[in-house]
């Protein structure tokens, strides 16, 4: 006799199809399973830029809740959604392996990308990484669910407006108007899946961990790392991508200004053996190299 486990997960189309292939992976090792979804507060938050609200870990804060009080098992998260430091008692137990990690704009004409534009997003790593590029460019605010956006896309003067390539692709809404940003730095762990369950329990916990893929958790462990040491709590226009090939893990890290028009970047490549305290190696030499002095300002003009 095996106990159900619950299922905990937010209630949008994307939250709901992950939640789905984590539990047809459990039921795929022959546990019972039932989803439980509620709406989260950054689903109920809408009118407010995400980094106007100040706090880390709106989507998942809801979720971890209900597993304090024993209301689900498990909870499933887009791992870029979750914040690098896990409430007291709560434990990362599978990262599933990853979806594509690229950033995209779905656009109405491309006309615009050499002269005056405005973009949306309420992402402040996109938004500072568009500028960077475009800086005769508006961005403006957009925050809901995938599908919300791209409605709010069709219903706006705007000429595009940024995704995460997994997103639109796993609810198949990806449309044909849309182009690979591969020049932007996608946040850490994108177009990666993780739950999450209670430490203390073993039977959740050792069945999740049959589900986890070790290169996508050794790469997003490195992206998270880089992202904790820069920003220390608060949020800040941070990308990181990691990958394994062969035995080497190459990565890729950027910090930039909220206007865009200053950036720093690392490229390094290791043994994939020695990736424990890599991302942390690679943050302080940003830090080292102008970060500190940017993140000081980033802080100031947030607060
Ligand atoms: N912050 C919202 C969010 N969280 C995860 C995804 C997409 C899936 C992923 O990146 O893993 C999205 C949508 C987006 O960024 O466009």
């Amino acid at each position: 006799m095996s106990k159900i486990i619950r299922i905990g997960t937010r209630d949008s189309q994307l939250a709901l199809w992950q939640a789905h292939t984590v539990r047809d992976q459990l039921e795929a090792h022959g546990y019972k399973t039932q989803i439980i979804s509620v709406k989260s507060t950054g689903d109920l938050l809408l009118d407010k830029p995400l980094y106007e609200l100040g706090i880390t870990g709106i989507f998942t804060k809801t979720l971890d809740i209900a597993m304090i009080n024993g209301k689900v098992d498990i909870a499933v998260h887009s791992m870029k959604d979750v914040p690098t430091r896990l409430p007291k008692g709560i434990v990362q137990s599978a990262v599933l392996p990853r979806a594509n990690t690229q950033d995209i704009l779905v656009y109405k004409d491309l006309d615009f990308l050499n002269s005056k534009g405005t973009i949306a997003t309420g992402s402040l790593r996109r938004q500072a990484q568009w500028l960077n590029k475009y800086p005769s460019h508006k961005v403006v605010d957009l925050r809901g669910n995938v599908n919300t956006r791209l409605q709010k896309l069709q219903d706006n003067p705007w000429n595009g407006a940024i995704f995460a390539k997994a997103g639109l692709e796993r609810i198949e809404v990806l449309p044909q108007n849309h182009i690979d940003l591969d020049w932007m730095v996608p946040a850490p762990a994108q177009g990666a899946m993780v739950v999450v369950s209670m430490e203390n329990d073993a039977f959740s916990t050792e069945a999740v961990r049959k589900l986890n893929d070790s290169a996508t958790d050794i790469c997003t462990h490195v992206e998270r790392e880089f992202l904790q040491v820069l920003e220390g709590g608060c949020t800040a226009p941070i990308g990181a991508l990691a990958n394994i090939e062969k035995d080497k893990l190459h990565f890729e890290g950027i910090l930039l200004s909220l206007d865009g028009t200053q950036k720093l970047s690392i490229k390094k490549s290791i043994s994939s053996q020695d990736y424990t305290d890599f991302g942390k190696l690679c943050a302080l030499e940003i830090l080292n190299n102008g970060g500190t002095e940017m993140m000081k300002k980033i802080k100031k003009e947030l607060a």
